[in-house]
């Protein structure tokens, strides 16, 4: 499934949040929006889902323009996992992985073998099969995460989208989920705040500042010290550790 955004904005009145954005995702590409706070990552994650209607530009998937899509060809085609994704309710955890199901359903049908065998699949990647009859309000802030991610592989989709998948998790299972987004087939759009993480494990990078994309390509070539003190207004050096992996280094901040 190969994603584009072409010449995107998206705003409320009087500001601009999203500002004529051109992206390409290629077909099992997994590609990780960076960018300081308010940069417009979300909001961009949110048009490129059809949860925003852009003001200009398109959002086009395997040549198709999402904007006819109704919400459950969408769901077909793409899941994500919003940064602030809640679930208020009483479901226990394997139910709300079953909620990636109800797309692939009619209104009449229960889930059917094959989607306990994606729920299963999806709890079992997320490490959390041992949790599935755990009530929902009973979770750490990390077992909802994975709640929801495996909510997401569940819909089984050609395209993920995540913003901030990593809020909450220990490092054993950032580790994992930025594994499991480099392995997968899936076209991959995750933003992250961990450079490092971001550099590692996404096949490119997108910079982002003021709502608009000033840099993209591979992790050496967007993590540069001149990038971070333009956009992130830090003081960095940027090497590599011991394992030869990207590492930023930063230096007090200026007072
Ligand atoms: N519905 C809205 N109404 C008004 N302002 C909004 C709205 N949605 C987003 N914004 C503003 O647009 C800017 C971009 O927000 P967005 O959430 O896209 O940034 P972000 O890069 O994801 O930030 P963060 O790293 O903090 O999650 C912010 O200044 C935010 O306050």
């Amino acid at each position: 499934m190969r994603i584009e955004a072409k010449n995107l904005s998206w705003g409320v009145p009087g500001k601009t949040i999203v500002r004529d954005v051109t992206l390409t995702v290629a077909s099992g590409e997994t590609v990780g929006l960076i960018g300081p706070n308010g940069s417009g990552k979300s909001s961009l994650l949110r048009c490129i889902a059809g949860l925003r209607t852009p003001d200009a530009g398109s959002v086009v998937y395997d040549g198709e323009d999402i904007a006819r899509w109704p919400a459950r060809q969408r769901a077909l085609k793409m899941a994500f996992v919003e940064q602030t994704a809640d679930t208020d309710s009483d479901l226990r955890v394997a139910e709300v992985a079953m909620l990636g199901r109800t797309a692939h359903r009619s209104r009449w049908r229960g889930p059917d073998a094959s989607d306990h065998a994606k729920v299963a699949a999806a709890l079992a990647r997320l490490d959390l099969e041992g949790l599935a009859d755990r009530p929902w309000k009973q979770l750490s802030g990390g077992e909802r995460q994975r709640a929801h991610l495996a909510r997401a592989l569940a819909q089984d989709t050609q395209a993920l989208l995540l913003d901030e998948p990593l809020n909450h998790l220990d490092v054993r299972h950032q580790l994992e989920l930025m594994e499991l987004v480099h392995s997968t087939t899936q076209t991959v759009v995750v933003a992250l705040h961990d450079l490092a993480l971001a550099a590692r494990y996404c096949d490119r990078l997108v910079l982002m500042h003021r709502g608009t994309v000033v840099a993209e390509g591979a992790g050496a070539d967007v993590l540069t010290s001149s990038w971070l003190r333009d956009v992130f207004d830090v003081e960095a050096e940027v090497g590599r550790d011991s394992l030869g992996h990207l590492a930023v280094g930063y230096r007090e901040p200026a007072r």
